[in-house]
């Protein structure tokens, strides 16, 4: 069956439809793994947009219900070179378009892949809709000329958990790697914004109870808990339209240690009184090098984020730690003072290298 990828500039690629026969708008962008694509799929920090695969193969090692970060697939749209034929791996319970298709979310396979990413790099992550059920190409354009895009737009409202819960799960996964055990002797309140599930199993591995509260929660809310720590989480869309979350963070800073990932991040730094913008392309993939400041040591880290923290709008006390060695944009902050630090990129690693777990740490520490 076709499949049809319109971008807003007028641009159609016609392929092969894989997954479900359906149609979404939203804004189409590229990752850089060359694994990882049910993480990817699932995360709900790509909640709105349509996501590219740069690596020509995917789906080689099937799905499975252990190595989803939420609790369905969050992405509009899947875009790949080349869709595996024949998935082989021992874990794998349903190939990657049965997943799709479960999912109802519409992939495209059989497209010049490497045109498609240069003209984002080119021109900057735009709009697009991707069919498997019109084939007007006219009429595509239109609808992705109409989808409202990223900026401006407050999506963590359409992921956050409905009530608060506490993470029973323990390590999930990392059990099969035989971490050691830590007793959870600390409590950590997380903020979901639409988070990532292998935050929570980093947390745990750390020794943290941890209960999760919904991004809407207002600081009020959060410090009821009575937490050691506040973790503020990965999530989708712009964070400067997420002003109750914003107040919230500014709420709860240097009441409790805090510690924030992706979307925690640009809250924290917009909390402080910094700026955010959008970026031409984002960062997307397992291969982004940072460089620690403190430390001089460069990590390898996993990323996806459209959005940045201005490192010069910063305040007096907030200190930019980590500096992305690609463009030079900002990766984290630390606040001394308030006892706050954050990351732009993904510690938790889901797919990804470790190189950044030492995150845990710090946070377990910042906590005593
Ligand atoms: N992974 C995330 O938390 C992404 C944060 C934000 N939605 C961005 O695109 O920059």
């Amino acid at each position: 069956m076709q499949a049809k990828l319109a971008l807003e500039d007028g641009t159609v690629y016609t392929g092969r439809a894989f997954g479900a026969a359906a149609e979404s708008a939203g804004e189409v962008v590229f990752n850089t793994s060359m694994t990882g694509y049910q993480e990817i799929l699932t995360d709900p920090s790509y909640t709105g947009q349509i996501v590219t695969m740069t690596y020509p193969l995917m789906g080689n090692y099937g799905t499975t219900a252990l190595d989803a970060e939420s609790d369905r697939v969050r992405v509009a749209g899947f875009v790949v070179r080349e869709l595996t034929q024949v998935p082989s791996n021992f874990r794998s319970t349903r190939d990657l378009d049965g997943y799709l298709r479960a999912a109802g979310v519409t992939g495209i396979e059989g497209i010049d892949t490497r045109a498609l990413v240069r003209r984002l790099r080119v021109r900057g992550a735009m709009n697009g809709v991707l069919s498997a059920t019109e084939s007007d190409d006219a009429k595509l354009v239109a609808k992705a000329k109409a989808f409202p895009g990223m900026a401006g737009r407050d999506l963590v409202r359409e992921v956050v958990p409905p009530k608060p819960f506490t993470w029973t799960e323990g390590f999930g996964r990392f059990a099969e790697h035989v971490l050691p055990a830590r007793p959870a002797d600390r409590h950590v309140v997380a903020v979901d914004y639409g988070m990532k599930w292998n935050i929570l199993r980093c947390l745990t591995q750390v020794g943290c109870k941890v209960t999760v509260v919904p991004g809407t929660a207002t600081a009020d809310e959060i410090l009821s808990y009575d937490p050691d720590g506040i973790f503020l989480s990965n999530g989708p869309g712009d964070p400067a339209a997420v002003g109750y979350a914003i107040d919230a963070v500014k709420g709860v800073l240097g009441k409790k240690p805090v510690f924030g990932i992706c979307l925690g991040h640009q809250l924290l730094g917009l909390a402080l009184g910094a700026k955010t913008f959008k970026l031409k392309f984002g960062h997307r993939g397992a291969n982004q090098p940072v460089l620690d400041r403190r430390t001089g040591k460069v990590e390898i880290t996993t990323q996806n984020h459209g959005f940045s923290v201005d490192p010069s709008t910063l305040p007096a006390g907030a200190e930019p730690t980590h500096v992305n060695l690609n463009d030079q944009t900002l990766e984290g902050l630390r606040h001394t003072g308030l006892r706050a630090f954050s990351v732009q990129y993904h510690p938790e690693a889901a797919a990804g290298p470790h190189d950044s777990s030492y995150l845990f740490e710090e946070f377990r520490t910042l906590m005593g």
